[in-house]
């Protein structure tokens, strides 16, 4: 008789921890790892420094533990996480460790995320026995402000944040300090509109709310698409920013998270071309984008697209719609680019056609564009 086929394994959730230097995230790490749901989760730590200090304070996950070489994640040591990753698979499946179920990245708080997301995203054998969960993001409520007005990476980080944990509330003691922090908040929904931000000290920061950000609800199993793109929070933050037009910091200002969403459904080649422009034309600057896209050859298997700046994760499609909203929408964070720029660039691309736009056609047909997109 012959053996059934073997399934491949499921692909394991990464949760991405990041966060600027000294914002709290490897105490919340070791406070999250106190979870028994946490159980069987390995730790991959990123040192800067020449100590591997922070790995002491997980040393219980010591079997499968293992510590990146020092320097900085994402310029350096990008070979050591694709190696501490597949060393993490090798010595489970030879049974060196036991068996895990999940896998938290903390980097160093100068690290920008989008190369460890690239790592998930386009590896060819890590890109299946692994799937990005989410990445959270922990911001200090005494200096956070000052930290996104001096560093840019830490204002990135927060934008492409799942979910935003907001560290030392407990450290807050006077009315000045709460209101600062109460428009650190507002600070941080307009950056990453779809991330909740939950508060540690009132307990707010636990597994329950960090993990399973993915697309996937994790007690049914089925497609959560609504919670996994957040789109109704970014469209609310997106009409409540032109409300509020005037009141904006500049720095902020540099990073826009929208929605373009279109009811018609789209034909393969068109959300393409269109991805292949936007990538092309901003890639460094699409921080992320996520979506769901009504195909035109198969409009009852939705597609789903999950990128970070050019590099987009192998698209997969639904067996089904999860829900009445059957409508082609994606979400982007961007950097420096005007949403409208992007707006009207799909409108052309979906057939909408607007006033004094050209059109998809005119865009591909043209011998001025760039040839990536010429027929
Ligand atoms: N009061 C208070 N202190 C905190 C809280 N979270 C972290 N800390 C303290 O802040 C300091 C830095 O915390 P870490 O967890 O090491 O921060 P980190 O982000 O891992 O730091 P790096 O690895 O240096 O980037 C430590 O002294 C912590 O005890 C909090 O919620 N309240």
């Amino acid at each position: 008789m012959s053996e059934p086929p073997r399934q491949p394994p499921e692909p394991i959730p990464v949760t991405l921890l990041t966060g600027f230097l000294g914002a709290g995230k490897t105490t919340l790490l070791s406070r999250l790892l106190q979870d028994p749901d946490l159980a069987d989760t390995a730790v991959l730590i990123n040192e800067f420094g020449e100590i591997g200090l922070d790995h002491l304070l997980v040393q219980h996950f010591d079997d499968a533990t293992v510590l990146l070489a020092s320097g900085c994640l994402c310029c350096t040591v990008r070979g050591d996480l694709v190696e501490g990753l597949e060393q993490l698979l090798r010595r489970m499946d030879n049974g060196a460790i036991p068996p895990f179920r999940r896998v938290v990245i903390e980097t160093t708080g100068l690290a920008d995320p989008a190369p460890i997301l690239h790592v998930l995203m386009m590896h060819p054998y890590l890109v299946m026995r692994f799937r990005l969960d989410g990445v959270v993001t922990v911001v200090d409520a005494v200096n956070g402000a000052a930290t996104l007005d001096e560093h840019p990476e830490s204002v990135r980080q927060a934008a492409i944040s799942d979910r935003i944990v907001l560290t030392k509330t407990d450290l807050l003691d006077t009315p000045e300090r709460e209101a600062a922090a109460g428009t650190l908040r507002d600070r941080l929904r307009q950056l990453a509109p779809g991330a909740p931000v939950l508060d540690a000290a009132r307990g707010e920061a636990t597994a329950a709310n960090l993990l399973d950000a993915g697309l996937y609800d994790p007690a049914s199993k089925i497609p959560d698409v609504s919670r996994w793109l957040a789109d109704e929070a970014i469209t609310a933050a997106e009409a409540e920013r032109r409300a509020h037009a005037h009141d904006h910091n500049r720095h902020d200002d540099r990073i826009r998270a929208f929605t373009v969403a279109t009811e018609a459904p789209v034909s393969a080649a068109a959300i393409d071309m269109f991805l292949e422009l936007v990538r092309g034309t901003h890639g460094p600057k699409l921080l992320r984008l996520k979506g769901i896209v009504k195909l035109a050859e198969d409009p009852e298997r939705p597609l789903v697209l999950h990128g970070v700046q050019h590099v987009l994760h192998p698209p997969s499609q639904l067996p089904a719609w999860p829900d009445e909203d059957r409508r082609t929408r994606l979400v982007m964070i961007v950097r420096d680019v005007e949403p409208a720029v992007i707006r009207r660039l799909f409108d052309a691309f979906m057939g909408l056609p607007a006033l004094g736009q050209p059109d998809g056609k005119a865009l591909t047909d043209n011998p001025l564009a760039p040839a990536t997109l010429r027929r």
